[in-house]
Order: structure tokens, then C-alpha cells, then sequence
């Protein structure tokens, strides 16, 4: 039997008893009821497995999350309640002693939701959680044995190979090169020190592509990534895989990083040993990293009670290598996860330094708006919380599938090299469908 066809046997068992209402309350005074699943030891299955899953269920939203140490995946759908208050989440995530998916797009805009099923796998344990509303409970109960209904059903992975009709990109070369020169114009005046420039590219292909499977593959392909989607309605996803950690959160514990300076990776092994060498002792990408330490250090100062930031170290990727500094940190007593979120988001490494004169200047100059690319997306809840940075990420609608990739600037930044990165950045997912 399936672990699904399982889950729904179980769930609807769960649901058929008389006393439901009393002994599964999450709290006498509150409005919900949670009907709560274990399996200790959950059979080896692959991590597509959840994705083609999802694309087989048709309540919506679906939320689809795995961290890059990948002891953590959280696949769920529907929402039973959205938050788009920050603090109204977490007091609500506080209050219920439960965890809430969502994140913060690049401009600032919450989303969190309780999903209506929400399906977390650590390591071999898997949990899977229904939520209800006590107050019309009967009508609940039809609705969660709706979607119970279908959630056997598993979709399989599509051979069909999309052809790319046409490309375009917000900003050719020429742009792209105008704003590096004004981005170091503004630092020379010292407007700010440092800000990241992205560039949004649009394929349009001969057939609809699906965000599922696309993930599916790019789960095999970059490794060490986190990997998520996000979906509020069929034929529209934001996936990506991104390599970096805005910050996990575990009690009073903090772990960040910086993530920033780039050099290339590619199927030469000496050179891609060579490039690695440089990265570590490259001043400009030193300074462009450590500008991100500066700005997270600085945010987080008068909310912890002592921080240390380690040495660089490289995190090597499939077509790129990035320095990186891992930062751990204690917060002080009472420290949100709204209060971590609203600090350290968007760092240095996605907006720039300072933060205010760094995205408006991208507002202004980058000529799309980012939404989710550059946000975060990840989980609150009272014991802990994790996010990752959505980098390496792609907005699919229907045929089209629009790719985000950005690159720091700073004042020694070279117009065409910075090019040169954005767009091995962009492979991370061009890589998946560009053959
Ligand atoms: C902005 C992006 O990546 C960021 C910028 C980097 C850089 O400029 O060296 C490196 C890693 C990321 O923090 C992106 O991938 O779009
Ligand atoms: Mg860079």
C-alpha cells in the first residue's frame, strides 16, 4: 500500500469518529482541531515522489518545501486560514503550538498560510496534519473528505519535451551595462556601497510546462540546494533551488550566512580548482561578501546576546562556486521569528548595503518587479523556524517560464564579467530544459 493510500485510510477512519470535535482539539479555547498522523518509519521513497503528488491534487495553494541538508520536506495543500501580517502569524503559530509555511516576497509582502493538509518528513518520520475549524465542523469534515478523496493519486513524471518558441530578456547587455555604470556612479558618491542588480528572462515554449516536473529534475541536478514551489492556482508555480540560508532558527539558536562572490564551475576539474583558489583571495569578491557580514552583523546586533562569524569557506554548486561565511548567533530572550525575518531580510546579498538607497535604486533601474525572486520561503513555528533565500528561481505560467538571476555590485565591478555571472546563476534552471 502507497504511504498516500495509507495517509487516507487513516484520515478518513480518523474523521468517521463520533467524539472528533473533543479529542483532537489543539486547545479548549480555540477554533481548531488537528488530526495528526505518524509514521516512525517511513519506506525509502524518491523526493519526487511529493512533487508528483502535488500535481495531482487539485485543491490550492500547494507549498512545497525541502532543506538543502535535506532532513526536512514539508509538502502541503490548500489553506484553512493566510496571514499577510507578520506578526499575526507568528502570535497565531505561538498560540497553537503549530507550524506555518510561507515567506516574505523581495518588496516585502507576507504570506503564510495553515495549510489544510500539511505533510513534513524528517528523515524516515512523517507527520501529516489536517486542520479543521471547529465552528462549522460538519462542513469541514465534507470538505477534508473531498480532498481526501484524491489524495491517492500520484502523477507521473512526463516524458514530453517542451520546445522554446522564443526568448527575451528585460535587459540586453546594453542596459544591463547603463546600470552597472550608474550602480557605481551612486557608490562613488557613496549613495550606498553596494547593491545587486538582477535580470528577468522569458521563455515561451510550444506547450505548457510543468513547474512539478521541472522541480522533479532540478531536485537531481543541484544538489545541496533548498528546493521549493509555491502554487496558488493550476498552471501558475514559482519553483527554484537555491543554494543559500537566510536563517534557521532552532529554540534560542541562529545560524545565517553569507553567501557572495562568485566564480565559475564547469566540467574541467583543474581549471574549476583554479577558480576556486582565485574566489578565496579575490578582493573584490572577498569585499562583496563581506559587505553581507556587515549588513547581517548589523541588523542582528541589539537582538542577540553574542554572534561569531567563521572563516570564508566555498559552497560549490553545479555551475557555480559562491564564498560563503556562516554566521551562528544567540538571540535574546523574546526574539520573533518576525522580529529575525523583518531584520534580516532582504540582506546584502540579494538588495545591497545600505539597504534603503540599495532597493530603491533596484525599483527604479532593474525594470521588473522581483515578487518572489530574492523573498524567502520557509516555516515558523515556537521550537524553530528555517528559511532559505529564493535565488536560482523561475516563475512558470502556462507556456512560459520567466528565470531570475542577479549578481552583486560593487565599485570594482566589470559590466561584462558581472553579465557572465548572472548568467551561469541562470542555469541552475536554464540548465533543466536548455539542452
Ligand atoms: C542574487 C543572486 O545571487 C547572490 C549573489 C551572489 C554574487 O553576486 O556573487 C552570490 C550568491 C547570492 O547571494 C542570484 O542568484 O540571483
Ligand atoms: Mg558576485
Amino acid at each position: 500500500m502507497s504511504i498516500f493510500t495509507e495517509l487516507k485510510q487513516r484520515f478518513i477512519t480518523l474523521l468517521s469518529q463520533p467524539n472528533v470535535r473533543q479529542f483532537n482539539c489543539l486547545s479548549d479555547h480555540l477554533d481548531w482541531i488537528k488530526i495528526e498522523i505518524i509514521v516512525e518509519q517511513l519506506e525509502s521513497v524518491q523526493d519526487s515522489l511529493w512533487l508528483h503528488w502535488l500535481k495531482q491534487q487539485p485543491t490550492f495553494p500547494h507549498f512545497f518545501w525541502q532543506n538543502r541538508s535535506n532532513n526536512l520536506l514539508l509538502a502541503a495543500i490548500g489553506a484553512v486560514k493566510t496571514f499577510s501580517h507578520l506578526e499575526c502569524a507568528e502570535q497565531f503559530s505561538q498560540q497553537l503550538g503549530i507550524k506555518l509555511v510561507g515567506g516574505l516576497k523581495f518588496e516585502g509582502e507576507c504570506q503564510f498560510i495553515l495549510p489544510r493538509l500539511c505533510i513534513e518528513k524528517n528523515l524516515q518520520k512523517l507527520t501529516a496534519c489536517l486542520y479543521l475549524n471547529k465552528q462549522n465542523l460538519a462542513e469541514e469534515i465534507q470538505t477534508c473528505l473531498a480532498l481526501l478523496a484524491n489524495i491517492d493519486k500520484v502523477a507521473d513524471e512526463t516524458t514530453a519535451k517542451p520546445q522554446i518558441i522564443t526568448t527575451n530578456a528585460v535587459n540586453d547587455f546594453d542596459v544591463w551595462q547603463n546600470n552597472i555604470q550608474q550602480a557605481i556612479d551612486k557608490i562613488k558618491q557613496q549613495e550606498f556601497r553596494k547593491v545587486v542588480l538582477a535580470n528577468a528572462t522569458t521563455f515561451i515554449f510550444n506547450q505548457p510546462l510543468s513547474a512539478y516536473d521541472l522541480l522533479a529534475i532540478s531536485q537531481r541536478k543541484n544538489l545541496g540546494c533548498y528546493h521549493f514551489l509555491w502554487s496558488e492556482q493550476p498552471s501558475q508555480a514559482f519553483i527554484g533551488s537555491s543554494p543559500e540560508r537566510l536563517y534557521k532558527r532552532e529554540a534560542l539558536q541562529l545560524r545565517t550566512e553569507a553567501l557572495a562572490g562568485t566564480a565559475t564551475v564547469t566540467s574541467d576539474v583543474e581549471q574549476t580548482d583554479r577558480n576556486r583558489l582565485w574566489l578565496l583571495s579575490d578582493q573584490k569578491n572577498i569585499y562583496e561578501n563581506q559587505l553581507v557580514v556587515d549588513d547581517i552583523c548589523e541588523h542582528l546586533e541589539d537582538c542577540v546576546t553574542q554572534i561569531n562569524v567563521n572563516s570564508a569557506e566555498i559552497k560549490r554548486l553545479h555551475n557555480v562556486q559562491h564564498l560563503r561565511r556562516k554566521i551562528q548567533a544567540t538571540l535574546k530572550d523574546q526574539v520573533s521569528d518576525a522580529d529575525c525575518l523583518t531584520r534580516i531580510q532582504p540582506t546584502a546579498a540579494v538588495a545591497g548595503l545600505p539597504r534603503l538607497p540599495a532597493t530603491q535604486f533596484i525599483a527604479k533601474q532593474e525594470g521588473f518587479e522581483r515578487g518572489w525572486y530574492a523573498g524567502t520561503f520557509g516555516y515558523i513555528s515556537p521550537q524553530s523556524a528555517e528559511f532559505c533565500v529564493n535565488l536560482r528561481s523561475a516563475k512558470i505560467q502556462q507556456n512560459q517560464i520567466t528565470l531570475y538571476a542577479g549578481a552583486g555590485i560593487v565599485e570594482a565591478s566589470d559590466p561584462e564579467t558581472e553579465w557572465q555571472e548572472i548568467e551561469r546563476k541562470a542555469l541552475a534552471m536554464a540548465g533543466l530544459f536548455v539542452a
